[in-house]
């Protein structure tokens, strides 16, 4: 891929696992600067090689790629100072959650070339899933270098609707989270069970992997027949799935991703 200098404006969590996946893909350290006010954030980062800084605005003077990672609650905040800034030559990359590309252009108004993008934090070990959605002015070669550029830290997708960012958000930004959630559950079952914490823990990672795995590996099975192939009629696995269906957890899903939209959606009118 292209390199190009990149200034990330907020180095938190998300920034973290794209900076760290990026690094770990040979990207140069030095054409990445992080801003961040926190020492301790740029102390992560520096410790790894790249530049940072505690003035945006300073940082943003010669980068050609701007990526907006703060909160979207601070967007307009931190966004004010850039405007004075002249962006018509940048990219900006933002992967706020609820953000519109017209809110970033309001914004940011010299801003040309603006990409949404809504990433997870498994870029960090190169597994990383994003949607991404451009302005209709953007030149396909800056298309080309974040699509290249996400494409480093894992999977990508382009959207041609900015209003299926939510569903986005729903499928992959949060849903690592999701996940995160059900094997915690599950750990602490097994612990409950008498397994030590480190047996649960290898239990339930090795097994979420090997059910991904599969997954990715029969991209022609549907996920109803891979559930299947492991249910034995009047077996283990038919108990513990009838107690998911009688506490309706297909739809508790169902509520729980469609309360990530309706989030998304009003944070768009919000911030
Ligand atoms: N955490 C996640 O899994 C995902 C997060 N996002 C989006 O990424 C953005 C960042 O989220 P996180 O990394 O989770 O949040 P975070 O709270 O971990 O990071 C935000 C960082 O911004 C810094 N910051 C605060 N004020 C600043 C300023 N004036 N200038 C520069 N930096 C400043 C903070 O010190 C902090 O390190 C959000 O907009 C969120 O919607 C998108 C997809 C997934
Ligand atoms: O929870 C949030 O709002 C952010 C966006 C997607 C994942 N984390």
């Amino acid at each position: 891929m292209q390199h190009k200098l990149i200034s990330f404006i907020g180095g938190g969590n998300m920034a973290q696992a794209i900076v760290f996946g990026l690094l770990k893909q040979g990207y140069p350290a030095e054409l990445i600067c992080v801003c961040d006010p926190n020492q301790h954030r740029r102390d992560l980062f520096s410790a790894q090689g790249t530049q940072v800084s505690d003035d945006n605005v300073k940082a943003i003077q010669d980068a050609e790629v701007i990526l907006l990672a703060v909160k979207p609650q601070i967007m307009a905040d931190v966004c004010a100072p850039l405007s004075a800034v002249d962006f018509s030559n940048k990219l900006v990359i933002s992967i706020a959650a609820g953000i519109s590309t017209a809110r970033l252009t309001a914004l940011l108004p010299s801003a040309k070339n603006i990409i949404r993008v809504m990433p997870n934090t498994p870029a960090l070990v190169s597994q990383g899933m994003a949607g991404l959605f451009a302005t209709e002015q953007v030149p396909t070669a800056l298309k080309q270098f974040a699509q290249d550029l996400l494409s480093a830290v894992g999977k990508i997708c382009w959207l041609e609707q900015e209003q299926d960012m939510h569903s986005v958000t729903a499928g992959s930004g949060s849903s690592p989270a999701y996940f995160f959630l059900f094997m915690e559950a599950m750990q602490q079952a097994l612990v409950e069970m008498d397994l030590d914490p480190q047996t649960a823990r290898l239990l339930v990672q090795q097994s979420a992997l090997g059910a991904a795995q599969m997954v990715i590996d029969n991209p022609q099975t549907a996920l109803s027949a891979l559930r299947e192939n492991v249910t034995s009629k009047g077996g283990t696995t038919a108990a513990a799935l009838a107690v998911f269906e009688q506490k309706n957890m297909t739809q508790t899903i169902k509520q729980a991703m469609q309360a990530c939209v309706q989030r998304s959606q009003e944070m768009e009118s919000l911030f």
